[in-house]
């Protein structure tokens, strides 16, 4: 008997985290097995004992592709109440508050297996992004109840009460030499393909040279033969498969003490278990240190210390405030980097995630063309060591022929493409979806108006696409230049300002809104506007109720 761990993600996050409570179950004696939802036959369910979930929520409060048949399966109507009641389960859901559908998947298979009869041996656990510590915040106190309730359970004799870091959990890959022939169990694993690649045409700083902010339109050629991979429309957003940087993968080489003959050799990883999931090879992404065992005393005290319960401050100060990676918590700990093995690096190291940016061109353009415009990230920690946004630096290094792994997915804004008023709100990078839909828009002729509310510092400095916005036939752009008067102006100022003309797109003619943007005060200020706009003209809670029939929507990220 096992325990059966099933997650459901888009990015990654919810299946390293389901093969982190893998491995904690091994340490406490208890066998596990993670399998995707959609790899599961979920009409087995009724026969397992003991099922954890563990479920992302995408899009606009959306299932992630690989557990929507699983999802629909479960249900089905002629699934009586009493189908799971033999079940121990317990379910953590992984969201973002910044969304307003938040944890909504989480939520619904929660709701869903109670209705089923399941028993949940603790109540559902709701990891938030915006928790000051991440997913941990919630993850943590979630795993202790749930393994405190397991061993009460007396559901597996062998299991202990804590978990025990001496216990040497297999790794779970091989390493085989290239030039060995390649076994059987190392077939390739195709579930990275649905990335494909794309040149670089061209990276061109968008904000002037004297501003703060470094800012990049890049424009990524499609190949012919990938047209149909890469087809997209408005409001669609490119995922972006970044690479770790150099100065990172240096830290992490030394600290590992990996020789340069073992780094140079060409080595396949071959699976050591069927459950197992081969890393893609853009690995090495930003984790917490909890799950890296280590034989030095001294350490291994501080390591475990850093993934308990009650050491979530302690861990909140070491890790997620000062934004610390992987590579220097291996040199922060440095007889535990010594001793990874490394076939067991790929057990606590998780791949890099994709990063999603909406689609700044419009496919009716070029439809072999596509274009982001990413502001790259770099900032002085309270380490006041330097920090660069992985992605958006990769991104704003790259030169014209580099390739790029991505992949097309839908964004979150479902754009009326016909006969529709819309009003969209794009502060700073915000702007990029729009620049996508109103293009399309004009290219269609559509003859409904658009009024784009555009914020930025300066006029000089960062004011995007200022010379394309005149070319676009019935879409005015109204602006917000925060630095440029005495006063801060911003775009729900001029929304207030233009209180008439906004309400005869959202009132009058029925039209609908879009808010695009960092996830800060920004969207609130903007409902707040939108609602003192209706307010004042007779209609109270317009937001509330626009948000209800999809006339207004949000994208926003932190
Ligand atoms: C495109 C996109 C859409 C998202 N939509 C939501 C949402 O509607 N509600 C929510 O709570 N979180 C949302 N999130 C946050 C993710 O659920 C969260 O980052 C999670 O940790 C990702 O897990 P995964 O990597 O397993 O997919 C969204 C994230 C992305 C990238």
């Amino acid at each position: 008997m096992s325990i059966l761990i099933l997650y459901g993600s888009e990015t990654g996050t919810a299946q390293d985290t389901a093969e982190g409570l893998c491995r904690d179950a091994q340490l406490r004696k208890v066998a596990a097995r993670v399998v995707s939802l959609d790899e599961y036959d979920i009409d087995n369910l009724p026969s397992e004992r003991v099922v954890f979930f563990v479920v992302s929520t995408t899009g606009q409060g959306e299932m992630p592709p690989n557990m929507r048949s699983s999802w629909r399966r479960l249900l089905r109507k002629f699934l009586p109440a009493d189908w799971l009641t033999e079940v121990k389960m317990a379910v953590l859901g992984l969201g973002d508050s910044s969304y307003q559908k938040y944890n909504f998947a989480g939520k619904k298979i929660y709701r869903r297996l109670l209705q089923l009869g399941a028993q949940m041996m603790a109540p559902l656990g709701l990891a938030d992004d915006q928790h000051e510590i991440g997913i941990d915040g919630a993850l943590i106190p979630w795993k202790q109840t749930v393994w405190q309730e397991l061993y009460k359970s007396c559901s597996f004799k062998e299991m202990l009460e804590e978990a025990d870091t001496n216990i040497v959990i297999p790794p779970k890959f091989k390493i085989v030499k290239a030039e060995a022939p390649l076994p059987e169990s190392c077939s390739k694993d195709g579930k990275e393909q649905d990335y494909y690649e794309l040149d670089v045409l061209s990276n061109v700083r968008a904000t002037s040279e004297d501003h703060f902010q470094d800012t990049r339109l890049l424009r990524f050629l499609v190949h012919d033969h990938l047209a149909d991979r890469f087809k997209y429309e408005p409001g669609d957003v490119l995922m972006v498969r970044p690479y770790n940087n150099d100065e990172t993968l240096c830290v992490a080489i030394e600290s590992l003490g990996y020789s340069d003959q073992l780094l140079d050799e060409p080595i396949y990883l071959c699976k050591n278990s069927e459950f197992a999931v081969l890393p893609p090879p853009w690995l090495l992404g930003a984790d917490n240190p909890s799950n890296i065992i280590s034989q030095n005393e001294m350490e291994k005290m501080r390591l475990s210390e850093l993934g308990s319960p009650h050491g979530l401050d302690d861990l909140l100060n070491y890790c997620t405030r000062v934004r610390r990676t992987v590579a220097e918590t291996l040199r922060d700990f440095p007889e535990t980097a010594k001793s990874v093995a490394p076939e067991h690096l790929f057990d606590f190291i998780s791949p890099i995630r994709p990063r999603a940016f909406s689609i700044a061109s419009s496919p009716s353009r070029n439809p072999n063309v596509i274009e982001l415009l990413v502001a790259k990230v770099d900032y002085k920690s309270r380490m006041s060591e330097r920090r660069r946004g992985l992605c958006s630096t990769f991104l704003a290094n790259l030169k014209a022929h580099d390739k790029v792994f991505g992949r097309i997915r839908g964004g979150t804004f479902k754009f009326p493409l016909h006969l529709t008023p819309v009003i969209c709100v794009g502060p700073g990078t915000g702007v990029a979806p729009f620049r996508s839909f109103l293009q399309f828009r004009d290219e269609l002729g559509e003859r409904q108006n658009a009024l784009l509310f555009f914020g930025c510092r300066g006029e000089q400095k960062d004011y995007y696409f200022k010379e394309e916005w005149l070319s676009l036939r019935n879409a005015e752009v109204i602006t917000a230049f925060s630095r440029d008067a005495d006063s801060k102006v911003y775009v729900q100022h001029k929304i207030l300002e233009l209180a008439e003309k906004v309400w005869q797109i959202i009132g009058k003619a029925n039209g609908m809104v879009f808010i695009a943007g960092s996830s800060g005060d920004m969207p609130k200020a903007v409902v707040n506007a939108l609602n003192e706009v209706a307010a004042s003209h007779g209609v109270p809670d317009w937001v509330a109720k626009a948000e209800a029939t999809g006339k207004i929507q949000y994208e926003t990220w932190s």
